[in-house]
C-alpha cells in the first residue's frame, strides 16, 4: 500500500510517499511559498535524481498538483498512476478535545478541524487546505488525520487546567492542550525499547526542540504534562517564539508601544525567543556559531534557552517523583551537543552522568550518551513523525477494508 503523508503549512507543504510493505520512503520534498508567482518545489525521489523548480504556485490545490506531477515526472518519478496511491495521512496540529487518536477524515472530522481555527490559527486552516486539495485532485483516495495534541490527551485536569475562571474553560474550551505529541510518543517508544525496558514502567522526560519547542512528563506509558498549552507558544524559549511570559507584559507593552492584538501576537510568536535576545537568528546554529566568536548576546540567548529548559527538566522529574530516561528530539535536540552538554552539566544532582565523547559523536543513529554509571539514561531519538502519520494511517484503512469485507 502505497501512502503520501502531508504536512500542509500555511504557506507551504511538505511530502512523503511511503511503501507501506516495507515502510521505504519512496519521495519526499516540499513545496515552499505557496500564494506567490515564484513559489519553490523540491523533490527528492529514493533512488533518482531530484527535481528543483521555481512555478506559480498560488494555492493548495495547485501545490497538490505539482507535487502529483512530480511523482508521476516521466522521468523523475517514482509512480506511473495517481491510481498508485492508496491513501493521504495529514498532520493536524490542533485536535481540542474531540480527537485522543487519529481518524479517517469525513464530513465531521472535517467540520471538527474547521471548529478549532480560533485555537490554532496558523496551523488548522491550512490543514483543512491539504485536506481540501487533496479531495479536489483524488477524490477517491481516502484520508486520515494524525493530531498533535491526541498524545496528550491523557493528562489530567491538574496539568490540563489553568488556574482562571471555570467558565473560560466551560464556554470556549481554553484549556492547555499540548502539541508535538506524535514526535513525544514516537520517541518515548523507541527509547524505551532501545534500553529494553517496559515502556508502561518508566518515567520519561522527552524534549523536542526544534523550531518549535515542547517538552513532555511521559509516565508509565503516558504523557502526563507537556509545556505547550493552549497554542504552541506557552513552555520553552523557542527559535523565534517567548514560551513562559507573565501574561500582565501583553496589555502592558500594548499600552506602552501602542501596539494592536495582531502586532503582540506577531512579536510574541515570531520576534521573540533566541532571535530577539540575541538580534541574530532563531537558528541554533547561528547561535552557537557567533556564541564561539565571542559574541555576548549570542551567549546570553543561548544560556537563557539552556536555562529554560533545564528548569521544565526538573519540574517534570519533580511531577513524577523521579526520572529514568531523557530523551532529546528535532533539529535541536539531534544536532547540538553542545546544548545537550550544558544542560547535562548541571543535572548532576540527579545522578545523571553524561558521557562527553558519546555526546560529540556526529551520528544519525538512535544512541545513549550516557555513561553506564549514570543513574538516569541519556539518549539522541532522531524524530520521525512522517512515519508515524503513515502507520496510523495504513492501520486505519486496512481496519476499515476488514470492515466492509
Ligand atoms: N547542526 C545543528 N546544530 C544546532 N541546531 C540545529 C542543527 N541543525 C538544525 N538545527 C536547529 O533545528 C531547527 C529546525 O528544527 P526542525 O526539527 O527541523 O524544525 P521543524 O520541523 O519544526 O521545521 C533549526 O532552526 C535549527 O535551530
Ligand atoms: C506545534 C508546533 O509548534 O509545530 P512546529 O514545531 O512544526 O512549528
Ligand atoms: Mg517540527
Amino acid at each position: 500500500m502505497n501512502i503520501l503523508v502531508i504536512n500542509a503549512g500555511s504557506s507551504s507543504l511538505k511530502f512523503q510517499l511511503y511503501n507501506m510493505d516495507n515502510e521505504e520512503v519512496l519521495a519526499k520534498g516540499k513545496v515552499e511559498r505557496i500564494g506567490m508567482e515564484t513559489a519553490i518545489l523540491s523533490y527528492d525521489p529514493a533512488e533518482r535524481q531530484g527535481i528543483r523548480e521555481v512555478a506559480e504556485v498560488l494555492e493548495h490545490t495547485t501545490a497538490i498538483q505539482k507535487v502529483l506531477g512530480m511523482l508521476m515526472h516521466k522521468d523523475h518519478g517514482v509512480l506511473s498512476s495517481m491510481k498508485e496511491i492508496d491513501a493521504v495521512g495529514h498532520r493536524v496540529v490542533h485536535g481540542g478535545e474531540s480527537f485522543s487518536s487519529s481518524v479517517i477524515v469525513n464530513e465531521e472530522v472535517k467540520r471538527e478541524i474547521r471548529r478549532l481555527f480560533d485555537l490554532a490559527p496558523l496551523h488548522n486552516p491550512a490543514h483543512l487546505l491539504g485536506i481540501q486539495a487533496v479531495e479536489n485532485n483524488m477524490p477517491d483516495v481516502p484520508q486520515v488525520v494524525v493530531f498533535d495534541t491526541a498524545f496528550h490527551q491523557t493528562m489530567p485536569p491538574k496539568s490540563y487546567l489553568y488556574p482562571i475562571p471555570m467558565v473560560l474553560y466551560k464556554k470556549h474550551q481554553i484549556r492547555r492542550y499540548g502539541f508535538h505529541g506524535t514526535s513525544h510518543a514516537y520517541v518515548s517508544e523507541r527509547a524505551a525499547a532501545l534500553i529494553q525496558k517496559p515502556f508502561d514502567k518508566l518515567k520519561i522526560v522527552t524534549c523536542h526542540i526544534g523550531n518549535g519547542a515542547s517538552c513532555a512528563a511521559i509516565l508509565n506509558g503516558r504523557s502526563v504534562d507537556t509545556s505547550m498549552g493552549m497554542t504552541p507558544l506557552e513552555g520553552l524559549m523557542m527559535g523565534t517564539r517567548s514560551g513562559d511570559i507573565d501574561p500582565a507584559i501583553v496589555p502592558f507593552a500594548m499600552g506602552k508601544e501602542e501596539l494592536t492584538l495582531n502586532e503582540v501576537n506577531s512579536m510574541l510568536n515570531k520576534h521573540s525567543g533566541l532571535m530577539a535576545i540575541s538580534g541574530i537568528s532563531g537558528d541554533m546554529r547561528e547561535i552557537v556559531r557567533a556564541m564561539e566568536a565571542g559574541d555576548r548576546n549570542a551567549t546570553l540567548a543561548f544560556e537563557m534557552y539552556e536555562y529554560r529548559l533545564r528548569k521544565y527538566i526538573g519540574a517534570y522529574a519533580a511531577a513524577m517523583n523521579g526520572l529514568d530516561l531523557l530523551v532529546f528530539t528535532a533539529g535541536v535536540g539531534e544536532n547540538s551537543a553542545e546544548l545537550r552538554e550544558a544542560l547535562c552539566r548541571n543535572l548532576t544532582f540527579l545522578g545523571l552522568e553524561l558521557d562527553e565523547h558519546a555526546n560529540v559523536q556526529r551520528s544519525d543513529a538512535e544512541r545513549v550518551i550516557s555513561t553506564k554509571e549514570s543513574r538516569i539514561q541519556v539518549m539522541v531519538i532522531p524524530t520521525n513523525e512522517e512515519l508515524v502519520i503513515a502507520r496510523d494511517t495504513h492501520r486505519l484503512i486496512l481496519a476499515r477494508e476488514e470492515d466492509v469485507v
